[in-house]
């Protein structure tokens, strides 16, 4: 059982609270996106509110990247969003951050540097060798408590995730506990269960399938967008050179495992009955006995949207990841748009994945019972898999 807020005696207290607010850079190293930001506003101000020095605590990009920045920015936006003030502090661990951490008044927040810019922080751990390192170490001994809400990262085992609950006393978050809820416990939701797997991380998905009918958590998989497609070529369906190339590229090795599923579940997995291409600038959608097409397949079409909505009416728990289609351009936007939408006529839906919540956003989609902030960490848990961080917490 893991401990939340409602556990934690805050006033006073110096709370490090783990976050994911891994956000997209623009190239003048402004936060492109501050939604994660504004999913631990619940948390960080009712905190800060029960009187604790609150100390965030988080990453951003990984060594090499881009976007690997220092969070300066992102403790100047958490300054915008809550209503206690916030500081930035450059350092993450050592006597320059604890003194730091010592100063801080009740009440007010306190945002660490980047815990990625040290090296033990990209490597995993075992909680009891996490609780040794420099950055938990050199920063505990400042803190009375631990809370983490970083759902979004609590599948990797990194110092900052699973090392402090070992020195100081663990809880979640308000935003861990809402996803814990809502996805911890997927083998218990209504049956039939459907899990409608799209967008293009082709190995993942096929990783998810496996597993979800194998376990039978999954009743039924309907598939979309690049996942479609692949299994439309395990299946056969000579989709044309265009997609052909996307599919193999995108599934590589996985390519034999989707058709190893379909000979063992193959009754339990549908694949789309209609693609939509690009024809003269307009949407044209074919059916699958048509093709193939010189033009690459960027959507499911309507007839598979009909076909999977009979489904997803008797389905008891729907669980969504990855678009159906290019959602990005106009034109490829109605598949996602109309599948997701007909998936709400299940009991419970549930909806995982980074670029699928962005989907949602764009085409202002609402409306589903629970919509993740996590991807990776989402699909561990909707296969039935435990977190690391969450366990390091119980
Ligand atoms: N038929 C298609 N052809 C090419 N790209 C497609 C097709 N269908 C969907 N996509 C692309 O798939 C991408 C999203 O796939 P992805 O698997 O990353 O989604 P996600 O699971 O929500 O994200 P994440 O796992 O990062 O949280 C989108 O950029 C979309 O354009
Ligand atoms: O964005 C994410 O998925 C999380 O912040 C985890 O980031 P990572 O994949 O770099 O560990």
């Amino acid at each position: 059982m893991v401990r939340t807020l409602d556990d934690l005696d805050a006033a006073g207290a110096a709370v490090g609270v783990r976050v994911d607010i891994n956000s997209p850079i623009d190239d003048d190293g402004s936060l492109a996106d501050d939604s994660r930001l504004r999913a631990h506003v619940d948390t960080l101000d009712e905190l800060a509110g029960r009187d604790a020095r609150v100390v965030v605590l988080a990453h951003q990009g990984r060594p090499g990247g881009d976007d690997f920045t220092t969070l300066a920015a992102h403790a100047d936006r958490l300054d915008e969003l809550l209503d206690a003030p916030v500081a930035y502090h450059d350092t993450t661990f050592g006597a320059d951050a604890r003194g730091a951490v010592g100063a801080l008044d009740e009440g007010h927040v306190l945002v660490l540097e980047n815990t990625r810019f040290y090296s033990e922080e990209v490597m995993a751990f075992d909680p009891e060798v996490a609780a040794e390192t420099h950055l938990v170490t050199g920063l505990a001994p400042a803190l009375d408590a631990y809370v983490n809400d970083a759902f979004a990262a609590a599948h990797r085992s990194q110092p900052s995730l699973v090392g402090f609950p070992a020195r100081l006393p663990g809880y979640a978050g308000r935003v861990m506990e809402r996803e814990l809820d809502a996805l911890g416990d997927i083998g218990s939701t209504p049956t039939p269960r459907v899990y409608v797997l799209g967008g293009a991380k082709v190995d993942d998905s096929i990783d998810v399938a496996a597993s979800v009918l194998e376990s039978g958590l999954a009743d039924r998989v309907l598939t979309a967008g690049v996942v479609g497609n692949t299994f439309l070529h395990a299946r056969g369906v000579d989709l044309g050179v265009e997609s052909t190339e996307v599919v193999k590229e995108r599934a590589g090795e996985a390519l034999a495992r989707a058709e190893q599923l379909l000979e063992t579940h193959g009754e339990r997995i549908h694949t789309p009955v209609d693609v939509a291409v690009e024809r003269g600038g307009e949407r044209v959608e074919l059916p699958v006995e048509d093709l193939p097409t010189s033009e690459p397949a960027m959507d499911v079409g309507a007839e598979t949207v009909a076909a999977y909505g009979d489904v997803l009416a008797d389905t008891g728990t729907a669980v969504l990841n990855g678009p159906a289609g290019v959602f990005e351009m106009d034109l490829f936007s109605a598949g996602t748009a109309d599948l997701f939408e007909a998936a709400r006529a299940a009991e419970y839906t549930v909806v995982g994945g980074g670029d699928t919540a962005a989907a949602l956003r764009r085409l202002g989609l609402s409306g589903f019972d629970h919509v993740s902030t996590g991807g990776g960490a989402a699909l561990k848990l909707l296969t039935g898999q435990s977190l690391p961080a969450v366990e390091a917490l119980s």
